[in-house]
């Protein structure tokens, strides 16, 4: 029997290319507005430029690209000579041109496309970015000063509507019946010991991961894998990459992001089983580099035949030089002419040889979608962070695929979607189009979607967790995952005072659980809008962030005491829902505990700390939560930490929300308590 509600193909793929094409120009409006409305100076605030460079070192680097390096300028740089705070990261594309002069403001990202050169960021470092540049030439990035401007990334998008266009066309009666399933057009076929018995590689796996194996196994179509904060949900798919190999299937292991993919890739390398990892070596870790395609072309055997075409290029391209005969330079061009398509033949050829060789094939979502697999079809489609990713994304690889395993976790954050929220509303083409599914948003995932439309039959949850203090576990356990959880022997009890090195025993190491709560209006939340930028757009560059500085005096005092009892900086990090605040407390911070982590609650998703400190912002009379309300952030927000918590926020303002009530309420029972005193933080 189907479900209920099946979807229609088609219309599915229209709403989500009026969607997709949605999200695009507001990414596009925003970059856009951004560049030509503000100074360099507050682009770097914003995160999307780095100001005052030089070009310190160039070199080829792997594909023969151009790889510069970029260093703060002497003549302003600070006494470390670090670059300042910058959100800028590997794999982003990025201009690299000269820096206008500080007052030129207005500029077009035409403009500055067409001065400077274009590039993707491989490693962003303290001292130093380098960016490999996509042209040949390298014009513009000799010259003194030079900048650099983060762009939207526009390929993402071409692959991901070039899937959506073909899912529109795709005849009925050519669905597979994979596809009839993630549609609802059929039900999943009901699961079967199909893996037999199971030997499993690694010992330790825990019940929960064993039966989770098991049932992605077992399943035809889909599994979903359920993996709340710190359960092993990439430890599982290690182990469930190793039986499918024993199983001969073949399969395509993805993730939204680089790093997802790499992950997987380090951990299955030891396991000495042929994978290949596809994607632009410049974003992919030193540690995969073997692994990757680029790398595998220059250095398996099946490269032999591409070698020698290559030293044949590189001989006559040396005897140019050598000639002077006008005549036979351009014979010689000609020879190379051909033999660089002789060369990119066999190139095609090797590459098709070590991909079909291979069972297993790693890339990123929209890296699946490249010319290299065009032909590959796969057993199984396994996508880690699949909450993390949009549902068209997913499809780039799905359409290779018979089955699908997602591992996820739908209770923390979606992918982040400009458009949901954008003042800046554009118009979609299609918007007013036949064919559009009403409600339909990009941040309702494929994990999400079919959650939804089978039932949580689908699914297998994960239910040992290896990070946090029990007392830490308690509440998201109970609110978001059934009581569920579990904490693993090793860490239910884990306190500050018992990290390997040595910390002194206090009232807050010895805690896990600590709420500052600042109720009574002295911790008073401030709009950003008041004192921020408000530039010619009429809007700060935060946005309407919120700031409050009471309570980042508090989080400072409180970090000190941290450190005076013997926890290094490193193992401490500051987590705010909001830009503004973030951007408050970086500045002191970081120059007073070098090595602590301060961070968005959005940005921090999948990462954790010994000690996390929370700063919820929002203070007011009027119980005004705004997006703070949203579950899925503060779960990640109180799921970061191993072994303390401290929250900081006024609880009487948090009533203003069923679910941070609930929270409040939690917290005044099972932590430990304090009223902070203004007047104290004042007199220090
Ligand atoms: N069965 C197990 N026995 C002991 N330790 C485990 C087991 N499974 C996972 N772990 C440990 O738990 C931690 C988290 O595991 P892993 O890194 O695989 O999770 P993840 O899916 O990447 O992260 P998360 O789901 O927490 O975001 C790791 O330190 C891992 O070694």
């Amino acid at each position: 029997m189907a479900p209920k509600y099946p979807i229609d193909v088609p219309s599915f793929a229209t709403t989500q290319l009026a969607l997709l094409d949605q999200e695009l120009q507001s990414e596009l409006f925003e970059t856009s507005s951004l560049i030509s409305n503000t100074s360099p100076t507050s682009l770097q605030r914003a995160g999307i430029a780095i100001t005052n460079l030089t070009l310190s070192s160039q070199r080829t680097g792997l594909g023969g690209k151009t790889v510069v390096e970029l260093a703060p300028d002497p003549a302003t740089a600070s006494a470390d000579g670090e670059l300042p705070e910058h959100g800028i990261r590997t794999g982003d594309i990025v201009i690299v041109s000269e820096q206008p002069a500080g007052s030129a403001k207005k500029r077009e990202v035409k403009e500055l496309e067409a001065k400077g050169s274009r590039g993707v960021v491989t490693r962003a470092g303290r001292a130093a970015v380098w960016v490999a540049l996509d042209g040949e030439e390298d014009e513009g990035v000799g010259q003194k000063r030079l900048w650099l401007v983060k762009l939207a990334n526009d390929v993402t998008y071409k692959r991901m509507n070039m899937t959506m266009a073909r899912l529109q066309k795709m005849p009925a009666d050519e669905y597979s019946s994979f596809v009839r399933v993630l549609f609802g057009l059929e039900s999943p076929t009901p699961w079967s010991d199909e893996a037999g018995e199971i030997k499993w590689v690694d010992p330790s796996l825990n019940d929960s991961q064993r039966d989770a194996i098991e049932f992605a196994l077992g399943s035809r179509e889909v599994a979903l894998i359920h993996g709340p904060p710190g359960t092993g949900k990439t430890h599982t798919l290690i182990e469930l990459i190793l039986q499918m190999l024993k199983r001969n299937l073949r399969v395509l292991v993805c993730g939204p992001s680089n790093i997802s993919v790499d992950n997987i890739v380090e951990r299955l390398a030891p396991h000495k089983i042929p994978i290949v990892r596809l994607g632009h070596p410049a974003r992919l870790l030193p540690s995969v580099l073997n692994h990757s395609l680029d790398v595998l072309t220059q250095t398996s055997d099946a490269a032999a035949i591409v070698k020698d075409v290559r030293k044949e290029m590189d001989t006559k391209q040396a005897s140019i030089r050598k000639t002077k005969s006008g005549r036979e330079r351009k014979a010689i061009y000609g020879e190379l002419k051909e033999l660089r398509k002789e060369f990119r033949e066999r190139e095609k050829r090797c590459i098709g040889t070590l991909i079909g060789g291979s069972k297993v094939v790693l890339a990123t979502l929209h890296g699946a979608g490249g010319f290299q697999t065009r032909d590959e079809i796969f057993d199984v489609v396994i996508i880690d962070e699949a909450s993390q990713a949009l549902e068209a994304q997913c499809w780039v690889p799905l359409l290779k695929a018979k089955k699908v395993v997602l591992a996820g976790d739908h209770l923390q954050l979606p992918p982040t979607i400009k458009s949901l929220n954008s003042k800046t509303k554009v118009k979609a083409k299609e918007k007013e189009a036949e064919g559009i599914i009403k409600g339909m948003t990009l941040e309702k995932t494929l994990f999400d979607r079919l959650l939804s439309l089978h039932g949580p039959g689908i699914k297998r949850m994960l239910t040992t967790q290896y990070r946090m203090h029990e007392k830490i576990m308690r509440f998201p356990s109970d609110e978001l995952y059934e009581s569920k959880l579990v904490a693993a022997e090793g860490v239910k009890a884990r306190l500050l005072k018992d990290l390997p090195y040595e910390v002194e025993e206090t009232e807050d190491t010895n805690e896990p659980l600590i709420f500052l709560d600042t109720q009574g209006g002295d911790f008073p939340e401030k709009s950003e809008e008041e004192d921020v930028d408000k530039k010619k757009s009429g809007k700060g560059i935060m946005g309407e962030s919120k700031s409050n500085e009471m309570e980042a005096a508090l989080v400072k005092q409180h970090v000190q005491s941290l450190v005076n009892a013997g926890v290094k900086a490193e193992d401490i990090a500051v987590i705010t829902p909001y830009n503004a605040q973030l951007a408050l407390m970086s500045k002191a911070m970081k120059e007073t505990f070098p090595g602590i982590e301060l961070g968005s609650v959005d940005g921090f998703q999948g990462r954790e700390k010994e000690a996390v400190i929370v700063s919820l912002v929002r203070s007011n009379s009027d119980r005004e939560v705004g997006f703070l309300g949203e579950k899925r952030r503060l779960n990640v927000a109180m799921t970061r930490p191993r072994r303390l918590l401290t929250i900081i926020g006024d609880s009487e303002t948090l009533q203003g929300n069923t679910f941070l009530k609930r929270w409040m309420a939690f917290l005044e029972e099972h932590a430990d308590l304090r009223y902070p005193s203004v007047a104290l933080l004042n007199a220090q």
